[in-house]
C-alpha cells in the first residue's frame, strides 16, 4: 500500500518537478544566478569538510595515544580545530547568501505573480480553470522557490560529506564503515514514510482545506454577515469548518501514531545498528591496538545519521516545496486569454462614440451555448440606448464585448465605424468608462474613490472636476458635510472611515464613471441600489450628457428605460425589438410582457 502510493507520488512529482525548476531557474535573474552559483561552490568546499573532521579526530586521538611529545599531537588538534572553524564560517556564509536570496527572490516572485495578475483579461477570472490556479498562488511562493534549490543543494552536500567520511572510515575498516553506512537506513525509511504519508494526507485534503478557508471566509465577511445571521448560516457554516477541522485533527493525530510506531520500529532498528557498528568498532579497536580510528568511528557516527537522513529527505522534502511552486509555476505557465491589441490611437479628443454590432454571436469560454447568436444593431453617437430583457438574456455580455472584455466567435462589432479591435484598447478606455453592477466599494478615500475613474495620463483630476461629478450624481451636499469632504476614507477597513450607504457607494461609484466625461458611458445596472429620487438624478446626469456622450444602458427599471431614445429588447441572446417605449409597447409582445409584469409587481 505504503509502495504503492510512495511511487505514485515519485511519479506525480518527478514531472513537475523538471519542468517547475526550469520555470523557477529562467525567472531568476542573473546576479540571482550568480548568489546560487557562489552558494553551490561553498556548500561543495562545506559538504567534504567532514570527511576530513573524522580523520582529524582519528589523527588527534592516535597521536596523542602513541606520541608523549605534545607537540605530535597538536599539530592535530590544530588541524581539527581548523576545520571545525572553516566548516562553521562556511555554513554561515551558505546561511546568509541563502537568506538574502531568499528574501530577494520572495520580493522578485511576489512581484511578478501580482503583475500577472494584474495583467490579466476579465476574462480570466470569469474562467474557473484560470481562477483556480490565481487562488493557489500565496505570498509564501518565493521562499519556497529559494527552498526547493535550496533542498536539493542540502541534500547533494550532505551526499558529499558521507562520501568524504566514508572515504576516510573505508581505509580504516570497510566493514565497520558499510556497517554505520546501512545503520540510519531503516530510521530514513521511517522518516520517509512519515513525511510521505504527512504530504498525502496535505494533498488530498487540499480540496477541504479551500471549503474550510472560504467557510472562515464567509463567517468572517461584513457582507456575509447579514445573511449567515438571518437564515442562520452562521450556525451551519461553524459546523462545516469544524466538522472539517475536526477531521483534519483526527488525521493529524493519526499521523503523529504512524509516526510514533515508525520511530519505534524502524528508527530504534537503526539506533540499534550504530550501537552494534560502534560496538564491533571497540572490539576491534582492543584487539588492534587502534583507540585512534575508534575516536574517527564515533565521531562518524553521529555525523552519518542525520546526513543519510539530510540526504535522503532532501529529496522527498523537495516535493513539499514542489507543492507551493508548481502553483506558481502554473501561473507562469498559463498561456492567458489574451486579447489581441489593435494599433489604432485615435484622436484623443475627438468626438463621436457610434456603436455597431453586426451578426454578432458569443459562446463564454468553455461553454457550448450561445450567450448571443447573431446579434446585430447600431447606436447613434451621442444617444441613450436602454438594454432590456429577462434575467440570463445576454444584456451584461453585450457590454462585456463592448468594452472588448471578450472578442465575438462571429460578427463584428464597430466603434466609430472602425472594427473595434483596430483600436488600441488604452485608446478605447481613455474615452469610454462604464457602471458594473456589481461596482467596487473601494476602502480609500472619497478623492480617491472618484480619481481612479481619472486617465493617468491626463494627470490628475482638480477638485472642480471631482465636485462636478459629485453634483451630477446628487452627492455634493453629502459630500460637503463629510467631516473631510473630498479627503474622507470610506469604508469600516480602516481606521476613521466612513461608510455610506449601499446607494450612496453605488453614486460614488458613478461618479467614478463620469468623472473622465466620457463619449461612450455604458451602465450595466447601474440604478439597481439607488432609490427613486437617486435614480431620477442618475438619469438627468446621463440626459445632461445628451449629444457628447453615447450611453448603453442595461436596467430592469422601465420607468428609467421609458426614457432611452432606443431601446432593444433582448431574449435568449438574440434581439427581439428596437424602438421607443410606445412602438414597443404595441410591437413588442415580449417587452409588453415585460413592462406588465412590472407594472404588476409594483401595484
Ligand atoms: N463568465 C461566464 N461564463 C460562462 N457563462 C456565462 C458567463 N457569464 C454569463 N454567462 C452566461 O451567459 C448568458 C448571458 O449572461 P448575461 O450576464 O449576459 O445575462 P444578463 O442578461 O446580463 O442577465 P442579468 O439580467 O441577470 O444581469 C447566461 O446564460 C449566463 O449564464
Amino acid at each position: 500500500m505504503e509502495t504503492e502510493f510512495e511511487s505514485r507520488l515519485l511519479m506525480r512529482g518527478a514531472a513537475p518537478l523538471s519542468r517547475t525548476m526550469s520555470i523557477a531557474w529562467s525567472r531568476i535573474d542573473g546576479s540571482a544566478r550568480r548568489r546560487f552559483a557562489v552558494i553551490g561552490i561553498l556548500s561543495i568546499v562545506s559538504g567534504v569538510l567532514p570527511g576530513a573532521q573524522v580523520y582529524a579526530v582519528g589523527a588527534l586521538v592516535s597521536s596523542v595515544v602513541d606520541s608523549a611529545d605534545y607537540r605530535g599531537y597538536l599539530v592535530w588538534a590544530i588541524v581539527f580545530g581548523v576545520v571545525v572553524f572553516v566548516k562553521y564560517v562556511l555554513e554561515n556564509i551558505i546561511k546568509f547568501l541563502g537568506d538574502v536570496l531568499t528574501l530577494r527572490l520572495s520580493y522578485d516572485i511576489e512581484i511578478d505573480a501580482v503583475q500577472r495578475l494584474g495583467d490579466m483579461e476579465v476574462q480570466n477570472f470569469e474562467s474557473s480553470k484560470t481562477y483556480d490556479i490565481i487562488q493557489r498562488v500565496d505570498e509564501s511562493t518565493g521562499e519556497h522557490v529559494y527552498g526547493l534549490f535550496d533542498t536539493l543543494r542540502s541534500a547533494i552536500q550532505a551526499l558529499l560529506s558521507l562520501l568524504s567520511i566514508c572515504a576516510v572510515l573505508w581505509q580504516w575498516s570497510p566493514v565497520i564503515a558499510s556497517m554505520l553506512l546501512v545503520a540510519p537506513i531503516p530510521g530514513c525509511v521511517a522518516t520517509f514514510r512519515v513525511q510521505t504519508r504527512a504530504y498525502d494526507i496535505e494533498y488530498k485534503r487540499a480540496t477541504k482545506a479551500r471549503l474550510a478557508g472560504y467557510l472562515r471566509g464567509l463567517l468572517m465577511s461584513d457582507s456575509a454577515k447579514k445573511e449567515t445571521r438571518l437564515f442562520r448560516l452562521d450556525e451551519l457554516f461553524t459546523n462545516s469548518y469544524s466538522s472539517i477541522k475536526k477531521n483534519f485533527l483526527r488525521q493529524d493525530i493519526g499521523l503523529a501514531r504512524f509516526a510514533l510506531l515508525q520511530a519505534g520500529g524502524l528508527g530504534a532498528a537503526s539506533v540499534l545498528a550504530s550501537f552494534g557498528a560502534v560496538v564491533y568498532a571497540a572490539i576491534i579497536a582492543g584487539v588492534h591496538n587502534r583507540v585512534g580510528e575508534l575516536a574517527g568511528f564515533i565521531s562518524a557516527t553521529t555525523q552519518v545519521g542525520p546526513l543519510v537522513l539530510a540526504a535522503f529527505i532532501g529529496f522527498t522534502g523537495i516535493y513539499q516545496h514542489l507543492l507551493y511552486v508548481s502553483n506558481w509555476a502554473a501561473l507562469v505557465d498559463t498561456q492567458p486569454a489574451r486579447i489581441a491589441e489593435g494599433a489604432f490611437r485615435g484622436p484623443s479628443d475627438g468626438r463621436g462614440g457610434s456603436v455597431e454590432f453586426r451578426n454578432v454571436s458569443f459562446r463564454y469560454p468553455g461553454t457550448d451555448v450561445l450567450a448571443l447568436n447573431d446579434v446585430s444593431f447600431s447606436i447613434d453617437s451621442g444617444s441613450i440606448t436602454a438594454f432590456v430583457g429577462i434575467n440570463g438574456c445576454g444584456k451584461s455580455t453585450i457590454c462585456k464585448l463592448l468594452l472588448r472584455f471578450y472578442e465575438p466567435d462571429e460578427g463584428e462589432i464597430f466603434v466609430d465605424g472602425r472594427p473595434i479591435g483596430e483600436l488600441s484598447r488604452e485608446y478605447l478606455y481613455s474615452w469610454s468608462s462604464a457602471l458594473f453592477q456589481d461596482f467596487v466599494k473601494y476602502e480609500r478615500s472619497l478623492r480617491d474613490n472618484i480619481e481612479y475613474g481619472y486617465p493617468r495620463d491626463r494627470g490628475t483630476a482638480d477638485d472642480e472636476r471631482l465636485w462636478d461629478s459629485l453634483e451630477a450624481v446628487g452627492l455634493r451636499d453629502w459630500a460637503m458635510s463629510l467631516p473631510e469632504r473630498l479627503n474622507t476614507m470610506l469604508g469600516r477597513h480602516f481606521e476613521g472611515g466612513h461608510q455610506p450607504s449601499i446607494g450612496q457607494w453605488q453614486r460614488i461609484a458613478a461618479a467614478r464613471a463620469l468623472v473622465k466625461k466620457p463619449r461612450l458611458l455604458v451602465l450595466d445596472e447601474p440604478t439597481a441600489s439607488v432609490d427613486a429620487v437617486s435614480e431620477k438624478i442618475l438619469f438627468e446626469a446621463m440626459a445632461a450628457l445628451g449629444g457628447e456622450t453615447t450611453v448603453v444602458l442595461v436596467s430592469h427599471r422601465f420607468a428609467t428605460v421609458a426614457h432611452a431614445d432606443r431601446i432593444i429588447v433582448i431574449d435568449d441572446g438574440a434581439v427581439v425589438g428596437v424602438g421607443g417605449h410606445a412602438d414597443l409597447m404595441e410591437d413588442c409582445a415580449h417587452y409588453r410582457d415585460m413592462y406588465d409584469a412590472q407594472g404588476l409587481q409594483s401595484r
